[in-house]
């Protein structure tokens, strides 16, 4: 079976999470972004949930406290048996991770945050007791180290938990190698890989309608099989509409048809689905009665 994916978090005027999760053909949803990195142990990231959330932070920090909307409607999203990762990074980030303690700090703080509750109370609840299924890392700049070692240092605590699965997700850019997430690719276990095959003209989805062959997807297969861990599936990332993505870059269902068919049949095993750049360019790109990852799944169960 395999999945669509998108980021939630960042849309103009966009509606609630629960609103997404009511959709059929989502699957996994990526809360989009802690969006401020810890610079030494002890400090406190911050987010940035575009119109959600009341505003409001913790004292003498940048990281969100008021996300009602979010804390009411992940368990409507769970009961409906949606994914719910929390995403690191994104656009505005400064992602730089300077030493393996705070690396090591900065998982921490995520699990006792964002993980199953009433572990360590020295720590925030932004979303009170709802617990994220994994954390992804859409590391865009400044990155390049600490990745493996915060990852290494999630799934000691996902170990924890025997009994409950949490994942791992990336999502690199598609140039190889990619500078910022390549380390981490190598030397610590995801569980999905979803590349940029968008706004980057050397290897985009775009290229294989030109079949110039500069679209790499072999290439990343490889990637993943030379990886910490072989059995990561890997999934191609689209913009959901034409606004969505720099000019060039967007695929119309159509056209994603033929590159999913191939390339699904290709790697059977490997192929995990589609991610979408993002949830509510997807709503608001309506294609002959359905929206853009309506089409995506209908492609991917064709
Ligand atoms: C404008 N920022 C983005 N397009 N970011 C992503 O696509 N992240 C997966």
């Amino acid at each position: 079976k395999s999945n669509v994916a998108v980021y939630y978090g960042q849309g103009a005027y966009q509606p609630r999470l629960s609103h997404f999760c009511q959709e059929t053909s989502l699957d996994i949803i990526n809360l989009g972004f802690i969006n401020v990195f810890p610079k030494a142990v002890g400090d406190w990231p911050g987010s940035n949930f575009g119109n959600q959330c009341d505003g409001t932070v913790y004292e003498g920090t940048e990281l969100l406290s008021g996300c009602h909307q979010i804390w009411e409607d992940i368990p409507i999203c769970k009961e409906l048996g949606k994914t719910v990762m929390l995403s690191l990074g994104g656009e505005t980030a400064y992602e730089d991770i300077p030493t393996d303690e705070v690396a090591e700090w900065f998982a921490d703080f995520l699990w006792y945050s964002f993980g199953p509750p009433g572990q360590n109370d020295t720590f925030p609840r932004p979303f009170q007791d709802n617990q994220v299924d994994g954390f992804d890392f859409d590391i865009e700049h400044y990155g390049g180290h600490g990745y493996a070692t915060m990852i290494q240092r999630l799934r000691s605590h996902f170990a924890d938990f025997p009994d409950e699965t949490f994942y791992i997700s990336g999502a690199p850019q598609c140039q190889l190698p990619d500078a910022q997430l390549s380390d981490a690719i190598s030397n610590s276990h995801f569980d999905f890989i979803w590349v940029q095959w968008y706004n980057t003209a050397a290897c985009s989805a775009t290229n294989f309608l030109e079949g110039n062959g500069l679209f790499n997807f072999a290439a990343w297969a490889k990637v993943i099989q030379d990886s910490a861990n072989p059995a990561a599936k890997l999934f191609v990332g689209l913009p959901a509409s034409e606004e969505a993505a720099v000019d060039g870059f967007y695929l119309s269902p159509a056209e994603v048809y033929p590159l999913v068919d191939i390339y699904m049949n290709l790697y059977p095993d490997m192929f995990g689905g589609i991610m979408l750049w993002e949830a509510t360019a997807s709503d608001n790109n309506t294609i002959n009665g359905y929206n853009y990852a309506q089409h995506m799944k209908h492609i991917l169960h064709e």
